[in-house]
């Protein structure tokens, strides 16, 4: 094995769970297996190192500069990458050195101008609790806190992390709590990591601060142990301190609508498709404002003061044609100055990063000078300043800037005396040559004398060989051509050392005012930071108050009531695909003075029942983040978790049945649904066969009607008719359906909603508008006439059972027996056979309805 390869085998075999790619000159090159993987991967050209031998050595490679690309692909297949570099310069004799300078990986990977989330979250299950650690490695920005394992699952599935770091031994467990989660990466890490007396004085450290409750977080919450576990992470692979990471925010209970990845995918929040609510929202004129309002749409508030506030600044930018174009002009000129920060930070920024920050601070005083002006607006301006840092910016880095800093050209002109000298020697350099030229022809006569540079040679004076003969004195022969001679001078000599400096000269000049550079930015990280959060949050309000004002959109009442009072309500997405069309409105109409808070919705396919359930959803999502909604006018009381089981995604992946997943989901939500819940259910029980489908319709809707503590919001779209007969047997629940027309031509739907229960649900009509046959529509109509009437028979049945009505308090109250059955207390320490008691009579009071 050569040298060079054993030098990759060295490094190799210190990340062996990585791809290593192994800097050669101008390419990454891999070796063995990872040439394999990696040509499979990128669909590169797979070749081999010493062709000839017999131990042909798998090799591929990319270009160093387009690596971003590469590594982007391999990241998002969830394969880590170790870069290892050149940190010698090779001169041509001995092993260049190298070593790794950093591991890429799916929640560290930031390219420069693309978007990568780079989400990481650390967790931690103890007991029945799970703590959790939220690290976004481009903001910067850090939560942690520790729940009720299934609070704490909902929350790290809606943060949708691209890695999550685990304490060895706990993939198991993670695995089997978050099955949404099982297609993310998993790190393990070690016990020590998550331990909270130790992270908790490795944080403090980090922040010389002398306790994490300076940030509201106890010292002894294993919630610490996950935040340092994430930075530590962050650190180790960036080999670097992350010190753009300057706080950890404790997550409150209470503090964001909870919205799964179910649902979200579900409701289509945030995919890159143009009918997703953040295609409809998104006017944000910043990366850093796109990537906050992405975080707001998966994380509505819960805390009406603080929606307010935001409602407050939405409803004064709406109302302002004027601002809002100012305000647009300012921001359209901010750049993502919050990853370049991170990416300086991680040491993987570049001269582009620089630029970024000088240009978005640039442009920092009139944004806050604008915000000042307005009282709402006002009270974003953070209390920060980066004046100074701006003006060092601005006067020291150029106004473009190369990729690389070894490319030169970073430092702007008149920064630096003695940069701008050997510059203006540079450029003048052919200036000097061509008057030098002319004073020696002066002097010696010779009118064919020229002066002239060659790269292997340097510079020189040639005269033809006639006159060669003439050279003055002080000339030194150095080359003898055909039909010249060459000649130096001690002036033309000193000029060429001067020359070959240079270059050398301003790159050193250049590095060590970069690093200066750097320096500062790293000492001002918190404050360019919160000023990226400011932007950001400007920037994602700005483009609220845009769409409010463009798509005629309305402030929702927020409350503690449990009302969903939306009047002439528009789904924010399919009113903009329906292009001409006018969309037609439809009410919602929850309050606590009517009681109705289950809605069945029957009606035809196609007349518009998913488009009314998922109106609900998304309206409710963004009444909570703050946002104006598409209605005329809105009551909404505040709700806490959105749930939705809607339509048949394709689960065979991951090897459940469809009607499977139908029941996990439902399962999930009749378990966990609480009385400030919203409920979406569109056609549950579909998936199996009809009488068993209906019955587990029909009882899921009489739990959730049953609940004395916990009376969700529900909405219901179904084919099951028999279900309208909930209507008249149990309180609360009311029949909506879609309206529709009959007609010579046929049905003709109107969209509207109306208060009654569809008379049938016209299914062979929709056939027969889809072209199906004749003779197979005849059929159905004889069929269907017989199964009505047997059908009529069983409802009867159906009806019969309805004081067999299952309730929460069932459920609860087996819950705690089923808990007490389990214990054993011959083998519990007295202080945990006192925690069970206590934990199970809070339970039973619950239970029984006690405060
Ligand atoms: N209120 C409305 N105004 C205008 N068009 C609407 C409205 N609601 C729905 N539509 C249109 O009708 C189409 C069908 O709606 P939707 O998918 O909601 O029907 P559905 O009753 O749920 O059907 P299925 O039972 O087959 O799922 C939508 O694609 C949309 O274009």
């Amino acid at each position: 094995m050569t040298p060079m390869l054993e030098q990759y085998v060295h490094w190799k075999d210190k990340y062996p769970d990585c791809l290593l790619f192994f800097r050669m000159g101008d390419f990454y090159e891999m070796f063995f297996e990872d040439a394999k993987t990696a040509s499979a991967v990128l669909d590169i050209t797979l070749t081999s190192r010493s062709k000839d031998s017999e131990n042909q050595i798998p090799m591929a490679g990319v270009p160093f500069h387009s690596v971003d690309s590469y590594l982007g692909r391999l990241v998002a297949a969830g394969y880590r990458v170790a870069i290892c570099e050149q940190i010698t310069e090779p001169d041509g004799r001995t092993l260049v050195e190298r070593s790794v300078t950093r591991i890429v990986t799916p929640g560290t990977w930031l390219p420069e101008n693309s978007d990568g989330d780079g989400k990481i979250a650390a967790c931690l299950f103890e007991g029945k609790n799970l703590s959790v650690a939220l690290l976004d490695s481009a903001s910067g920005a850090l939560r942690a806190g520790t729940f009720a394992l299934e609070g704490g699952v909902s929350i790290l599935s809606a943060f949708a992390p691209n890695e999550v770091l685990l304490r060895r031994g706990q993939l198991e467990q993670f695995r089997k709590s978050c099955p949404s989660l099982t297609s993310c990466n998993t790190v393990e890490r070690d016990k020590g990591d998550f331990s909270p007396p130790q992270a908790s004085s490795w944080l403090c450290r980090k922040w010389n601060i002398s306790s994490l409750s300076a940030m509201g977080l106890d010292d002894r919450d294993a919630a610490a142990g996950a935040a340092a576990t994430a930075v530590k992470y962050l650190e180790e692979t960036q080999f670097s301190k992350a010190s753009h990471i300057t706080a950890v925010t404790p997550i409150l209970p209470r503090e964001n609508l909870i919205l799964d990845q179910n649902t979200q995918a579900n409701l289509e929040l945030i995919d890159q498709s143009t009918t997703s609510l953040f295609w409809v929202l998104n006017r944000c004129r910043t990366p850093m404002g796109k990537r906050m309002l992405k975080n707001w749409i998966t994380s509505p508030l819960q805390d009406i003061a603080a929606i307010e506030a935001r409602q407050d600044i939405v409803e004064r930018l709406a109302g302002d044609p004027r601002l809002r174009a100012r305000l647009g002009e300012l921001l359209a000129g901010c750049r993502d100055m919050g990853k370049s920060l991170s990416r300086i930070t991680l040491n993987m920024g570049s001269p582009s990063d620089m630029l970024v920050i000088k240009e978005t601070l640039n442009f920092v005083p009139e944004i806050r000078a604008l915000a000042a002006e307005d009282e709402a607006l006002a009270t974003l301006i953070p209390d920060c300043d980066t004046t100074e840092l701006a003006a060092l910016l601005m006067a020291a880095v150029a106004d473009s800037v190369p990729r690389f800093l070894r490319d030169g050209g970073v430092i702007k002109g008149g920064f630096d005396a003695e940069l701008d000298s050997w510059r203006s020697k540079a450029e003048n350099s052919s200036s000097w040559l061509a008057a030098f030229e002319e004073a020696e022809r002066a002097r010696s006569g010779i009118k064919n004398l020229k002066a002239g540079v060659n790269k292997v040679f340097g510079y020189y004076i040639e005269i033809p060989k006639g006159n060669a003969g003439r050279a003055p004195m002080n000339y030194i022969r150095k080359q003898t051509l055909v039909n010249a001679e060459r000649f130096i001078t001690d002036e033309l000599k000193a000029f060429e050392r001067e020359m070959f400096s240079a270059e050398s000269e301003m790159l050193a000049i250049e590095e060590r005012i970069y690093a200066g550079l750097v320096e500062a930015v790293l000492a001002q990280a918190a404050a360019i930071q919160r000023t990226a959060n400011f932007i950001a949050e400007l920037d994602t309000l700005l483009s609220l108050g845009a769409v409010a004002a463009e798509q005629g959109y309305c402030r929702p009442q927020m409350d503690m009531s449990k009302d969903f009072v939306v009047k002439n309500a528009r789904h924010p997405v399919v009113e903009v695909t329906l292009g001409k069309n006018p969309f037609t409105p439809n009410d919602f109409n929850f309050s606590d003075e009517n009681g109705r808070r289950i809605a069945i919705i029957t009606g035809p396919n196609m007349a518009g029942k998913s488009t009314y359930l998922r109106m609900a959803a998304l309206i409710a999502v963004m009444a909570h983040m703050g946002s104006f909604i598409p209605a005329e006018s809105a009551k909404i009381g505040l709700i806490d978790r959105v749930f939705t089981r809607i339509g048949a995604r394709d689960e065979l992946a991951r090897g459940q049945s469809t009607f499977m997943v139908e029941m996990v989901e439902t399962a999930n939500i009749l378990r966990h649904a609480t009385d400030r819940s919203l409920i979406i259910l569109d056609e549950v029980g579909r998936g199996t066969s009809t009488y068993d489908g209906l019955s587990i319709a029909w009882s899921v809707v009489e739990f959730l009607q049953g609940q004395e503590h916990a009376r969700p919001r529900v909405f219901f779209a179904t084919h099951y008719h028999e279900l309208t007969q909930l209507a008249e047997l149990l309180p609360g629940i009311v029949n909506l359906s879609m309206g529709v027309e009959e007609s010579d031509r046929g049905v003709v739907f109107l969209h509207k909603i109306v208060e009654a229960p569809s008379d049938r649900s016209y299914g062979i009509e929709v056939a027969r508008l889809a072209g199906v046959p004749a003779a197979v529509l005849r059929r159905s109509e004889e069929l269907l006439a017989t199964f009505e009437e047997r059908g009529a028979e069983k409802n009867e049945e159906v009806k019969s059972s309805q004081q067999n009505q299952l309730t929460l308090f069932d459920v609860r109250q087996e819950a705690v027996l089923e808990e007490l059955a389990a214990c054993d207390p011959n083998n519990m320490t007295p202080m945990a056979a006192l925690e069970l008691v206590c934990r199970l009579r809070e339970e039973s009071r619950k239970v029984l309805g006690f405060k």
